[in-house]
């Protein structure tokens, strides 16, 4: 800026107008594996200075818990054989409907205009992830399901909507997970330390930005459940709770050596990266087995509770020590998603990490939201897909080249 003042007022004037001209607003809606709601934020994007890093603020952050009724239905899609065609037809226009919503609501909070926001991102809700190469007739049919119709957004709100980004990774052989990665580097990299930025939302997932990185050194995976077992046990076993809020019941409860030691054999953890995973290995079917490990060796609800909290934070420290310490030592990892918030899970996770020499911190530490990031990431993935610009890292996922994710609705 100074350069251009100093040689002319009129290139100055030029380049105040750019700059207004590149501020523009987006809106991202995340609905997680977790199923807890729908998160909306907006966002404003400002280019940064030569083609680097995009600066951007959080102008608004809702999130809108889904109705009983719906929460319900989309947990009895995850199952294949209920999931018929119909249903699924259905519950995919209601989530549309549900989120343009939720987008204009977040719009109104914001004080903007909707006609004043450029684009909606919208992530969808997943309800089947089979990210595994699957070879029939010479051909690699992975797949991957999230609805929540972009179609019916766009008409709805009036603005562009971007959805269904995972798609158009796998068509290059990714495993269309994790996306976040990619805004995670423009947004959280630094030149002197190695950062771990680490999701506990359903499942857990973490990103690893080396010190003074460039992209392609970025890598992540997801380290296994998040919070679902958590969520799962307790929502069974204390009727009325869908959460260990706080991390109360973990924490009055004592972890059970042998049920952990049974549980972190689960092959998971040792699949050699790239690699994502999901209800379909951390669902319903996996709470049964522990709930009759519980009735079989006499374990109390908070014991089962612990032990599973436990297993979350050991999976996670267990990424670290498999995966990522043989190549990088971490100054850091700061912990986002709803996991931020149980403090024994977190209390857990600086046992594991902390004697390694990596500090652990939540978003609210380093003064940003753990609630709002995904949703953030997706408004971010959608201003570039609306330009056009490659939004994914394959490096990442695993995909032969980098490409737009993104459908667009107009
Ligand atoms: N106050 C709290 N105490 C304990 N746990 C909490 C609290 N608030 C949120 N959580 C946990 O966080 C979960 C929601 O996390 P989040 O919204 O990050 O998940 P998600 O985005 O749905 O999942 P994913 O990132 O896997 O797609 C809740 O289901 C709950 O387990
Ligand atoms: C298929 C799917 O919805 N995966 C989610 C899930 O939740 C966390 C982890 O598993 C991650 O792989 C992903 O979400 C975030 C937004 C991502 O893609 O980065």
């Amino acid at each position: 800026m100074n350069e251009n003042r100093n040689k002319s007022g009129k290139r100055y004037h030029d380049k105040a107008a750019q700059d207004i001209r590149d501020i523009r607003y987006a809106v991202g809606l995340m609905s997680g594996t977790s199923v807890d709601g729908i998160d909306a934020a907006v966002i404003e994007i400002r280019e940064g200075e030569e083609g680097g890093q995009p600066r951007i603020r959080q102008l608004a952050f809702e999130n809108t818990p889904y109705p009983a009724d719906v929460r319900e239905e989309i947990f009895a899609l995850f199952d294949p054989a209920i999931a018929t065609v119909d249903r699924v037809g259905r519950l995919n226009v209601l989530l549309g409907e549900l989120y343009a919503e939720a987008a204009l609501s977040a719009i109104l909070q914001s004080g903007l205009k909707p006609e004043e926001v450029a684009v909606i991102g919208s992530h969808g809700q997943t309800i089947y992830h089979a990210p595994d190469p699957y070879l029939s007739k010479g051909y690699d049919l992975r797949y991957t399901v999230q609805i929540g119709e972009g179609a019916v957004i766009a008409a709805r709100t009036g603005i562009p909507c971007v959805s269904d980004f995972r798609v158009a990774d796998m068509a290059w052989g990714g495993q269309g997970a994790p996306l976040v990665p990619f805004t995670e580097y423009l947004l959280y990299k630094e030149s002197d330390r190695t950062l771990l930025l680490q999701n506990i939302g359903g499942i857990g997932n973490v990103t690893v930005l080396p010190a003074a990185s460039a992209p392609e050194e970025v890598y992540a995976f997801d380290t296994g459940p998040g919070n679902m077992l958590i969520d799962g046990v307790v929502s069974r076993l204390f009727p009325g709770l869908s959460m260990d809020i706080g991390g109360k019941i973990a924490s009055e409860g004592r972890v059970d050596p042998e049920l952990l030691s049974l549980l972190s054999g689960e092959s998971y953890y040792t699949q050699p990266l790239p690699k994502s995973t999901g209800r379909e290995l951390f669902g319903a079917a996996y709470v049964d087995r522990l709930l009759a490990y519980r009735e079989e060796h006499g374990l109390s609800e908070r014991d089962l509770v612990a032990t599973v909290t436990r297993l979350t934070a050991w999976s996670i420290g267990e990424g670290y020590r498999r995966f990522i310490m043989p190549k990088h030592t971490a100054n850091a990892m700061i912990v986002g998603g709803g996991g931020s918030y149980n403090p024994t899970l977190i209390g857990m996770l600086k046992d594991e990490l902390e004697p390694l020499g990596v500090q652990v911190l939540t978003h609210e530490d380093i003064g940003l939201s753990s609630d709002a990031k995904e949703a953030v990431a997706i408004a971010l993935l959608a201003d570039y897909a609306i330009a056009g610009k490659p939004n994914s890292l394959p490096g990442v996922t695993g995909a032969r080249q980098a490409a737009v994710l993104g459908k667009i609705s107009y």
